[in-house]
């Protein structure tokens, strides 16, 4: 689906839905909005669907795998090939994701939208629109149509699941040197120094985190990112994980789908969509607050507090299916508790 099209669907959140799912939270016997985070999540998602009837029944994690340029700058601690191996481990339920996914009754969707090298395996989807990005301290990541290729890829892919039956989407990635393309975007976003949004990602000594923050600035001072052309940075100093699951963002907002933001990256995709589409800040909903430094920055930048705080900073998706059992918890208490009325106790009266 093309991105204009995609964003001109995003309607705004139902009201009537998120009302009548606030009636029935504040009837459940218990204190009100007890259930704090839990409570909000169920009124927006019924917000999202437009049904207060809310089924959160089959869901999947959608992980999409690219390789990053910039890794050429020692950024990581890792080679690119590990991508291509741990993008097969998803297709044999082998990768940390397919064992906690498992946990949470959720369908692991790998989605090789840029692995450098071929990949093959049972379930991964493939729309490969570059073999990796260029080294973005260089020249730009990617073209502006290639950006739109992932993005619009993301947006198609949330209709075909929500026509498959899923009823939520969690959001993942893999892509080595995908924290220095996300802070990257943050620091551009936020108008911060990248020192200061820039984390050891998947693990790196401190002369490596020198390397990540020098490559992160002569990337922002080579390409000139305007962050009131928010797919322009998308283009410069992105990567194709984060355009492809900045459009699962904005194809939740027009589909009616709930998606719920992993860690640090997928925030940094999250706030990457509310800027190209402002509608799409609504529909989001955080997981878990990120181990990375501006994983925090970036979700309070989009309003949103998460639930969890494991310091969590795997990736794959892994914080999003953890926050799964808990709605799952929250909906028990939602759809089969007995009312004020059934235990005849008095209704809480609002409070000032
Ligand atoms: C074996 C392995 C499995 C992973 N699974 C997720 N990531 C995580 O680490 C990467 C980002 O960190 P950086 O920017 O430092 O490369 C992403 O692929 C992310 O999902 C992994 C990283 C590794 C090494
Ligand atoms: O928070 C994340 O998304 C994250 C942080 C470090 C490495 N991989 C992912």
């Amino acid at each position: 689906m093309k991105l204009q099209q995609a964003i001109e669907s995003i309607h705004p959140l139902h009201d009537r839905a998120m009302a009548a799912a606030r009636a029935r939270w504040d009837s459940v016997a218990k204190p009100l909005h007890s259930l704090g985070l839990l409570e909000d999540a169920i009124v927006k998602i019924a917000g999202i669907t437009g049904s207060e009837a809310v089924d959160l029944h089959k869901r999947g994690v959608v992980v999409m795998c690219a390789d990053n340029g910039v890794v050429e700058e020692g950024v990581t601690q890792t080679g690119s090939e590990v991508t291509a191996i741990v993008t097969e481990n998803f297709t044999r339920g082998m990768a940390s994701v397919n064992k906690m996914a498992k946990v949470a009754g959720a369908d692991v969707i790998p989605v090789d939208i840029g692995v450098a090298c071929p990949v093959a395996g049972e379930g991964l989807l493939i729309h490969k629109v570059a073999p990796g990005t260029a080294n973005m301290t260089k020249g730009p990541a990617m073209t502006r149509a290639q950006a739109l290729d992932a993005l619009e890829y993301g947006i198609g892919l949330v209709f075909s699941l929500r026509e498959s039956g899923y009823r939520i989407l969690a959001t993942g990635e893999m892509g080595i040197g995908n924290t220095t393309t996300s802070s990257a975007l943050a620091a551009v976003f936020l108008g911060a120094e990248p020192a200061a949004v820039t984390g050891r990602g998947a693990g790196l000594s401190s002369e490596g985190m020198r390397r990540k923050v020098s490559a992160i600035e002569r990337a922002i001072e080579k390409n000139r990112p305007d962050p009131a052309d928010p797919i322009g940075v998308l283009q410069k100093v992105g990567g194709l994980d984060l355009a492809g699951l900045c459009g699962v963002f904005i194809g939740g907002a027009a589909a009616g789908v709930p998606v719920l933001i992993d860690g640090f990256i997928s925030a940094v995709a999250a706030l990457t969509a509310a800027r190209i589409a402002p509608a799409v800040g609504d529909y989001l909903l955080a997981s878990h607050a990120s181990n990375e430094p501006g994983g925090r920055m970036v979700l309070e930048a989009l309003g949103l507090e998460p639930f969890l705080t494991c310091r969590m900073c795997l990736g794959e998706g892994t914080g999003a299916v953890a926050a799964l059992p808990l709605l799952d918890m929250a909906l028990a208490v939602y759809r089969e508790m007995g009312t004020f009325g059934d235990i005849q106790v008095e209704e809480y009266k609002p409070l000032d």
